[in-house]
């Protein structure tokens, strides 16, 4: 079932003297439960594109549906947005951090520390609730940060390029958390990266962008076998080289 749907997005961003076009003509749906990547050149709109979905601002054309609503008609879109710094807040713990959503949204509070310690010991950091950010490494707090993400229940996750400002090795162990909590929570999730190796590993199909203006070029769909796998074996698998080099050659046809 489509859970979310793009229907004829077009961008431009207006300054006082001229308009410039970033996102042309992009159709797309995306089923429920499904794990995608945006990808493709620097300044190609992914981000644009990712903002107008999470309702950050509308497009100057064309209809973002969620769940079957149209965005624009929603009261309170059930969103998540998770970005390249985590901005935790370094004057609350790492509890109230995880909860501060929620606390916005005035849910009962007393619920809240349940909820903190259930998601804390699901990212495997059971211990940190009273403990402060500066405390933590930075693959921690991201962990933190999609805690905290989590914890408001969204409906989809938009993730945009969540793992960039990490060493490799804690970039690897966060993707394979990332795809196993989204799969046992069933969240829809959009990733843009620049990383293809990461989108291969991690996505059921890539989507893959060409700029000026942006439009929808290409969809890979990532083979059975490979989805099967955490992101780590995926990158072990003979196929995923081959998959690799088909994107590859494809984002290098763009120029
Ligand atoms: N607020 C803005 N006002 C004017 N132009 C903007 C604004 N935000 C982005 N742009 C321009 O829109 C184009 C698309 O930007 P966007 O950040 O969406 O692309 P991107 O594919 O995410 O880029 P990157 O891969 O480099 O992060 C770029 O040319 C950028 O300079």
């Amino acid at each position: 079932m489509t859970f979310l749907q793009l229907e004829n997005i077009h961008h431009s961003y207006f300054s006082n003297t001229q308009a410039k076009e970033v996102l042309r003509a992009i159709s797309l749906a995306i089923r429920e439960g499904e794990f995608v990547s945006f990808i493709g050149p620097s300044g190609c709109g992914k981000t644009t594109l990712l903002s107008i979905i999470a309702g950050l601002f509308p497009a100057t054309e064309g209809k973002v549906y969620i769940d079957g609503e149209e965005l624009a008609t929603l009261h309170q879109p059930s969103i998540g947005y998770m970005l390249q710094q985590d901005y935790l807040f370094p004057w609350k713990t790492i509890e109230e951090n995880v909860t501060i959503g929620l606390k916005m949204m005035e849910r009962n509070t007393k619920t809240h520390k349940v909820t903190a310690n259930a998601l804390l010991q699901e990212i495997g950091l059971p211990h940190v609730g009273s403990n402060y950010p500066r405390e933590l490494s930075g693959g921690m707090r991201q962990r933190v940060a999609l805690a905290r993400t989590l914890a408001v229940n969204p409906k989809i996750l938009l993730l945009d390029e969540p793992f960039s400002a990490l060493d490799y090795q804690s970039k690897l162990k966060l993707e394979d958390l990332v795809v196993e909590t989204l799969k046992a929570y069933k969240k829809t999730a959009v990733l843009v990266t620049h990383d293809i190796g990461e989108a291969i590993a991690m996505s059921e199909r890539v989507f893959l962008f060409s700029a000026n203006p942006g439009t929808l070029h290409k969809v890979f769909e990532i083979p059975q076998a490979l989805q099967e796998l955490s992101p780590f074996e995926v990158r072990q698998h003979p196929t995923y080289a081959e998959v690799f080099q088909t994107i590859w050659k494809e984002l290098e046809s763009l120029g």
